[in-house]
């Protein structure tokens, strides 16, 4: 469903949890809505008790962002919204301000495919306070799913060890629009393509496939099944073997693919769906081989994840590919990233940015103030270590970044022994599109290359070593005297 087209909408600006709309308001009541803000979109640790995030879903927040605004449908719904006086909620020149408003903020981002960590800021939103906050709730929700699933991909791929991996997840996905964000962010991460048609027509990725239990039970026999299937789609046959009796059904498969190959064609292969996939893929080669089909691949489907893939490569498994629904696009064992989206500045009516925190127990948990930016340093083509500082900083020189979960360590890194890179980039200025959007399989090409400079005791799934991020040393310090600022307020 294009939910854009939804009501006579163009734009999703009701997609927002209601709160957002009540605190627009009262921006607006008290004349702050034009004060400038600035907001960083992160998340505090990396899903899957892994060493690593990808991400993923800017493209779809770009064209969120680009659409953003109040149509009169939109407008005649919030005016129909009632007080506990059962009066209008809303004052019609706030409602009248909404319909003429333009979004108009700048937004830097960190580009889909990119390797990121706790608390970098993946989106950093600038510009006018109420429009900063009306954007909060739907920014989480596309960033925060299709981040999730790329790194489940990814790590799904990464076990794999560069097999093709089908994406399979459309029965089993958070309904419609999850189906298909997820496909799109599992192709980031490096899968092939998909079984999802609709998603792979609007991607523009390869549709992928095979056959189902059904179609051999809808024949007498599996091999009238088998011959059937073959006759109708000689060029794209892969036969699941696993309906009766695994082993019978290689066999079955073998013979239909002699037929059809002897008039010129290549049957694909074959997919195994239960049983030891291990043992029986093993089975299926030797048959297959000897039956000089050496070229017919194997696939194994049924409730796979990047651990059961590991655990069939030690076992010298000889599946060529994967097949792979349920536990990828519903990120099975972490249902969601718990990315936030946080206060960090707040421009005074003089032109002062004032920094801002929030408060919590854990000092780890208290988000980074500011106007920040991302530095990433390689030593050797190697990712050495990631710099979270205030843009407005003098970098020139050897600086100092301090750990935040454990300030007694600390790094200098000087630009000038080590290459760098900032990992935002401009994506809309004013409000104005600036970013040149990219092919998706460029996205997921970056991904790869991304995996590729990050050492392996990273990317393990095992206890993974933390790669090290820390905040630039006077943006520490800022945040350290905040904290203390405001405990004590709390104490007073
Ligand atoms: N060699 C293996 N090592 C580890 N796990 C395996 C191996 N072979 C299969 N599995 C996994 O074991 C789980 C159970 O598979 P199994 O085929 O026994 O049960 P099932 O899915 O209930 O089968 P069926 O579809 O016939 O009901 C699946 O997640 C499957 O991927
Ligand atoms: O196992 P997943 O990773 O989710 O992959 C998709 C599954 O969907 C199909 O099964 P089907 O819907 O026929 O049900 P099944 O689980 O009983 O095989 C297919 O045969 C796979 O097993
Ligand atoms: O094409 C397949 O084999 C397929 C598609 C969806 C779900 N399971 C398998």
């Amino acid at each position: 469903m294009n939910y854009s087209e939804t009501k006579n909408t163009t734009s999703l600006a009701l997609l927002t949890d209601f709160y957002e709309i009540t605190m627009a308001y009262g921006f607006w009541k008290h004349n702050m809505h034009e004060q400038n803000a600035v907001f960083n979109l992160f998340f505090r640790s990396n899903p899957f008790d892994g060493g690593f995030t990808i991400a993923a879903g800017l493209e779809t927040a770009i064209d969120y962002l680009n659409k953003f605004h109040f149509c009169r449908a939109d407008i005649d719904y919030l005016r129909s919204l009632k007080g506990n006086d059962s009066r209008p909620l809303f004052d019609e020149k706030f409602l009248e301000y909404l319909t003429t408003m333009e979004f108009d903020c700048d937004v830097e981002a960190i580009q889909e495919g990119t390797v990121v960590f706790p608390n970098e800021p993946l989106i950093r939103v600038k510009g006018p306070i109420l429009q900063c906050q009306l954007i909060e709730s739907a920014l989480l929700n596309i960033i925060n799913f299709q981040t999730l699933i790329a790194t489940k991909s990814a790590r799904i791929n990464l076990a794999a060890k560069g097999e093709p991996v089908m994406e399979f997840g459309l029965r089993r996905a958070q309904g419609i629009d999850g189906s298909i964000s997820a496909t799109r962010a599992a192709f980031i991460g490096g899968c092939s393509g998909t079984s999802n048609v609709l998603a792979a027509y609007h991607l523009g990725i390869p549709a992928l496939g095979t056959h189902a239990h059904s179609w051999v039970q809808a024949f007498e026999d599996e091999p009238a099944a088998f011959d059937a299937f073959a006759a109708a789609l000689p060029t794209n046959t892969i036969f699941l073997v696993d309906t009766y009796n695994t082993p019978k059904g290689i066999d079955n498969a073998i013979e239909a693919a002699k037929k059809v190959e002897a008039q010129g064609y290549r049957i694909k292969g074959i997919r195994l769906d239960s049983g030891d996939l291990a043992y029986l893929s093993q089975l299926a080669r030797k048959k297959l081989n000897e039956a000089g089909l050496q070229h017919m691949k194997i696939v194994a489907s049924n409730d796979l994840d990047e651990y059961l893939i590991s655990s069939l490569k030690q076992q010298e498994a000889a599946i060529d590919s994967w097949g792979i629904g349920t536990k990828l696009v519903t990120a099975f064992d972490q249902p969601a990233l718990g990315g936030v989206y946080k206060l960090a500045a707040i421009e005074t009516k003089t032109g002062e940015w004032l920094d801002r925190i929030k408060l919590s127990e854990q000092s780890i948990k208290v988000n980074i103030p500011g106007i920040q930016q991302v530095k990433r340093f390689y030593r050797n083509g190697v990712m050495a270590g990631d710099m979270i500082y205030d843009q407005r900083k003098d970098l020139s020189g050897p600086v100092k970044m301090i750990d935040p979960s454990d300030p007694t360590r600390t790094k200098i890194l000087d630009k000038a022994s080590l290459s760098c890179e900032d990992l935002l980039v401009p994506v809309l200025k004013k409000g104005k599109c600036v970013y040149q959007q990219e092919p998706i399989l460029k996205l997921q090409q970056r991904t790869s290359q991304q995996l590729d400079l990050l050492d392996k005791s990273i990317k393990r799934f095992v206890n993974p070593h933390i790669y090290p991020v820390g905040i630039e040393e006077t943006l520490y310090n800022r945040r350290l005297e905040l904290i203390v600022k405001y405990k004590q307020d709390k104490q007073g």
